[in-house]
């Protein structure tokens, strides 16, 4: 079954929603200088909601710190702090981050732009582990081209970037990735979650077989 998440939350509510409506996982930006950025203390609140909302609907939830370009020391403190299981590094973390955070017991998500991509695997790159396909600008709703995208990747891997109820089934028909991430295409204005859209983008992403 395709995995959703539903990024950048930052209200009890729009957390009970995603979770409720079936999320896999549930992202909160803890990188700086976003509408969405929430602190750890913020973060770590949101982690409980998401975790009791899971223990009443009996099923398991992923909650995921997306940072940017943050120090080793400081992405650990924020992740050890908000308590998430996974950390998705959304910036130019080199793969060491990616393996210290990984010997600190969390799980880590790989974010690149399509273009970065596929720049980095003609380089011969690959990743141990879960990869994340954004449009060029994480967080603006913009979609990137699908000839950006060279060759898919071959393990799991999500798209994100500019997905919204209308649109996300017929990109995954499009690009079969194994999972999708939204956050601007939930919205009713940046940075304002909209409970029925998260709703509508569950739905919808739940369509494809
Ligand atoms: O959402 C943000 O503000 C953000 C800030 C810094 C890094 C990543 C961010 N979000 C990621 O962007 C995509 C969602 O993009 P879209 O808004 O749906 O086009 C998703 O992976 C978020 O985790």
């Amino acid at each position: 079954m395709l995995w959703v998440k539903i990024c950048g939350l930052s209200t009890p509510e729009a957390v009970e929603t995603a979770v409720e409506a079936g999320a896999d996982a549930v992202g909160f930006v803890l990188a700086p200088g976003s509408p969405r950025t929430v602190d750890a203390a913020q973060a770590a609140s949101l982690v409980r909601a998401a975790r009791d909302a899971a223990r009443r609907a009996e099923r398991s939830i992923e909650t995921v710190a997306v940072v940017q370009n943050q120090t080793l020391d400081d992405v650990a403190r924020l992740a050890r702090e908000a308590g998430v299981d996974t950390v998705q590094l959304h910036g130019d973390e080199p793969d060491a981050v990616a393996e210290a955070l990984r010997a600190a017991g969390f799980r880590v998500i790989r974010a690149l732009s399509a273009g970065d991509y596929t720049r980095r695997t003609a380089e011969g790159w690959s990743s141990p582990d879960r990869l994340l396909i954004d449009a060029a600008v994480p967080g603006s709703g913009a979609r990137f081209s699908d000839d950006e995208l060279g060759t898919a990747p071959e393990g799991f891997w999500a798209l994100a970037g500019g997905l919204s109820p209308e649109n996300v089934a017929s990109a995954v028909q499009a690009l079969e990735p194994t999972g999708v991430d939204v956050s601007s295409g939930v919205e009713s204005s940046r940075g304002v979650k909209d409970l029925g859209l998260i709703k509508a983008f569950i739905a919808a992403a739940r369509t494809v077989l």
